[in-house]
């Protein structure tokens, strides 16, 4: 049986299609390129490029390749572009999914792990937050994904699809190996952001607000290396073969950094200083939100092998160095 991973040819699908060929699963592809990059899809590996949306298609790659199992991280990922542009983000992140969806229970699909976020928790205390917390989205792209929650979930109800979704925390680095990294052009991460900025592809970075109830005034996140995130999809699909019960993982460590100790731990990583300017606030952010991670290590025998800050930045720093000799 086959694994369409959708979103394929992005960031975490890049990472995501690697391991499953490591672990010599037959994977199929579908992305429509809006921010993915061909050139990291291994060969041998299906590409179809077309859209999630596309139920015609979808339905075809679907009984073409006797899909079993889809990997779903096609969607638009960045939170203060969804506050400017919902309807964008409600049609890529909930409708588009409901078109894929549709597909799977018409083919008969058995087994679907969702791509969900943090953002679907909203403005929480300072403390990790379990996956029983209270969901108050801040932003329509976490509301995009926790409408697609909930559509999972009936959706699992009626038609017996057994599902795990992932809350992923804030995802970084790259593959230790050096063969993909994130590659999207325009990117807004912090991480990736000040690896630019190191490597000299922008000439400074800013600080998205300095007055947040957070110690030291800007915002707090949990950073999970791309590889560990990778790892608990595989732990989910066992999880799903083994007949396991269908769930909502948070996937993080369960630490904070704040935006000031990321970049300091950029520049550690880096040897040189750059320019990160202080300015206002962007749309859409919590001031804080690290995992409870219980869940993931009750359900999962999942062992992170990257979870420390400066590996984090080191592995995406060398693909930032990669990427800009390559393109020199
Ligand atoms: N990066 C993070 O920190 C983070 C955190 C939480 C959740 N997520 C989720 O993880 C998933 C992957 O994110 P990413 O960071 O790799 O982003 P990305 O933009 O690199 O990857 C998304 C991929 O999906 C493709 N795509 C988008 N819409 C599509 C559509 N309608 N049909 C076909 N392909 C489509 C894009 O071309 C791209 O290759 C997303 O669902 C995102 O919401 C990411
Ligand atoms: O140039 C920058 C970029 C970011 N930030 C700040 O850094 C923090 C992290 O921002 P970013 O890396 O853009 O991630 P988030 O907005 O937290 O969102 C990411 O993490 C979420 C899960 O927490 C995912 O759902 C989203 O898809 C993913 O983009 C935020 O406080 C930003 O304001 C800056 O100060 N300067």
């Amino acid at each position: 049986m086959t694994i369409l991973v959708t979103g394929g040819a992005g960031y975490i699908g890049s990472h995501m299609v690697l391991a499953l060929r490591d672990a010599g699963e037959d994977v199929v592809v579908l992305d429509n390129l809006s921010t993915g990059v061909k050139s990291v899809i291994p060969e041998g590996v299906p590409l179809y490029v077309g859209d999630t949306g596309n139920e015609t298609l979808t339905a075809s790659i679907l009984k073409w390749h006797k899909v079993d199992t889809i990997i779903h991280f096609a969607a638009s990922v960045v939170v203060p572009d969804s506050v400017s542009n919902p309807l964008g983000y409600y049609k890529n992140n909930t409708s588009n999914t409901r078109s894929l969806l549709a597909s799977a229970v018409a083919t008969g699909v058995e087994n679907f792990i969702f791509s969900s976020t943090a953002a679907v928790y909203g403005d929480v205390d300072m403390k990790p937050v379990s996956e029983d917390s209270p969901l108050r989205p801040m932003s329509p792209y976490g509301t995009s994904k926790l409408m697609t929650e909930t559509m999972l979930a009936d959706v699992a109800y009626a038609h017996g699809l057994h599902t795990v979704v992932l809350r992923y925390f804030n995802v970084a680095g790259a593959d230790p190996q050096g063969r993909t990294g994130q590659s999207t052009p325009g990117a807004t991460h912090l991480i990736k952001v000040a690896a630019e900025t190191v490597v000299g592809k922008r000439p400074y970075m800013q600080i998205y607000g300095t007055d947040y109830p957070t110690p030291d005034g800007t915002c707090v996140r949990d950073y999970i290396h791309v590889t560990d995130l990778v790892a608990a999809h595989s732990c989910a699909l066992n999880h799903l073969r083994d007949g396991g019960a269908n769930t909502t993982v948070n996937c993080g460590y369960g630490r904070g950094y704040s935006v000031l100790e990321v970049i300091d731990a950029v520049k550690r990583a880096a040897g040189t200083d750059f320019e990160a300017r202080l300015t206002g606030r962007r749309p859409g952010d919590p001031p804080s939100i690290v995992a409870g991670v219980d869940r993931i290590h009750e359900t999962f025998s999942w062992q992170p092998r990257y979870g420390n800050l400066d590996t984090i930045v080191a592995h995406a720093l060398a693909w930032e160095r990669h990427l800009r000799e390559k393109s020199s």
